[in-house]
């Protein structure tokens, strides 16, 4: 087991950069996910990692050791892949024994490690089988078997589960990290999508367009996102136009203006100018009482439509000025069921749960742990 650490990584195709200047630091054990839209860069960093391509700028180190100009074969990483990759016409076993072959192993020492590999992923009853007589959740189980049975330094995922319907996924994702936690084996792993993300990493890495947006723990990066492409990309988030007003030095606050509502807010630096205040659907509530600032500033709406999905309702309101925020709340609160498109309500919209950008969305101006906040 390894830590990894990249360098000032810069992939080229032609003229364009599929990775620009990545900088990562993966502890040893850690379970790292490198997450972000369909051609971010992901699947290029994960192939420069494994020696499939070879970097034009920066470093890669696996503990001291550089591993620029170390072969794939010779990195001693275990890999899984979307489409599992595994061989047709061999049984299970001779699957997972395939990469111990290659290595001339003895045939005892190969036996003992490959069903210690189908045990940890359950699949020891079956290896006499042909993969095409398995399910799609067993199939991606020899491959990962396949992986770990070379007791590789690093094990690298591009997108394990994508061919797995969704309850499989679910299950399958909960599987793999659990395996992962007991053989404390340092992994990267690539997906698109965030809420498997967020299941299972211990930290993050969001990409878009070849760099690294932010790194983080899950929930620092759902709650503190640092720009408006992570808090977007990252479940869902209202965006609402704000306008910051008077900055002042002193108390380091400046009032802000979301549609009829003005409340004091803390900001990080000096601000004036239009802004956009991000908050998550759950982080609003309605309010039966109308508008109106107050110990808790509310903006007057009206309810366009009202969405049951199981445990909770989504209410989508139009506020003054013509954006629509979306509010999420427990279905037990049962009050919602009284909630119908054109009925009247407030939004409280708790300012201290909020980030705040400046008006690119480029830059946060109030953090979301930033307290402080008052009535205007
Ligand atoms: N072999 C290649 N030749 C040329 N361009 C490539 C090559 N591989 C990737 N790219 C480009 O590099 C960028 C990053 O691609 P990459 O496959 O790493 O993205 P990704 O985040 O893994 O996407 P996906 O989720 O769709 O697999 C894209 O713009 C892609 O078109």
């Amino acid at each position: 087991m390894q830590d990894v650490k990249i360098e000032q990584v810069t992939k080229y195709f032609g003229e364009a950069k599929g990775i620009d200047r990545a900088n990562l630091h993966i502890a040893k054990g850690e379970f790292f996910t490198l997450l972000g839209p369909s051609g971010c860069g992901k699947t290029t960093l994960l192939r420069t990692l494994a020696g499939f391509y070879q970097q034009e700028e920066g470093h890669i180190y696996f503990g001291d050791k550089n591993v620029d100009r170390v072969p794939v074969h010779k990195r001693n990483i275990g890999m899984v892949f979307q489409n599992y990759a595994i061989f047709p016409h061999l049984t299970v076993f001779e699957n997972v024994a395939y990469g111990l072959k290659a290595r001339s192993i003895g045939k005892a020492d190969i036996e003992k490690r490959v069903m210690e590999a189908l045990e940890v992923v359950e699949l020891a009853h079956l290896r006499d089988r042909q993969p095409s007589q398995m399910s799609g959740g067993q199939q991606q189980r020899i491959a990962l078997a396949r992986a770990i049975v070379i007791q590789p330094d690093l094990l690298l995922m591009d997108e394990p589960l994508s061919n797995l319907d969704a309850k499989l996924r679910l299950k399958m994702r909960a599987e793999i990290r659990d395996l992962q936690k007991r053989l404390n084996i340092t992994t990267i792993y690539v997906t698109h999508d965030q809420e498997e993300a967020l299941a299972v990493s211990d930290r993050i890495a969001v990409l878009e367009q070849g760099v690294i947006q932010q790194v983080g723990k899950p929930d620092e990066i759902y709650l503190s996102p640092v720009n408006r492409f992570v808090a977007n990309f990252i479940g869902t988030t209202n965006f609402i136009d704000a306008e910051i007003g008077r900055y002042d030095a002193a108390s380091r606050t400046a009032t802000m203006r979301i549609c009829d509502v003005t409340v004091t807010v803390p900001l990080l630096r000096a601000y004036e100018g239009k802004a956009i205040y991000s908050i998550r659907p759950e982080q609003l509530s309605l309010s039966d009482t109308a508008g109106g600032s107050g110990a808790e500033p509310r903006i007057a709406g009206t309810v366009e439509t009202v969405t049951f999905l199981g445990e909770k309702v989504e209410i989508s309101v139009r506020l003054p000025g013509g954006q629509t925020v979306l509010i999420s709340e427990r279905s037990s609160a049962g009050r919602n069921r009284q909630l119908a498109g054109g009925k009247h309500v407030s939004v409280r919209i708790h300012p201290e749960q909020s980030v705040i950008f400046d008006q690119h969305g480029k830059e946060v101006l109030k953090g979301y742990e930033q307290s402080g906040i008052a009535d205007a």
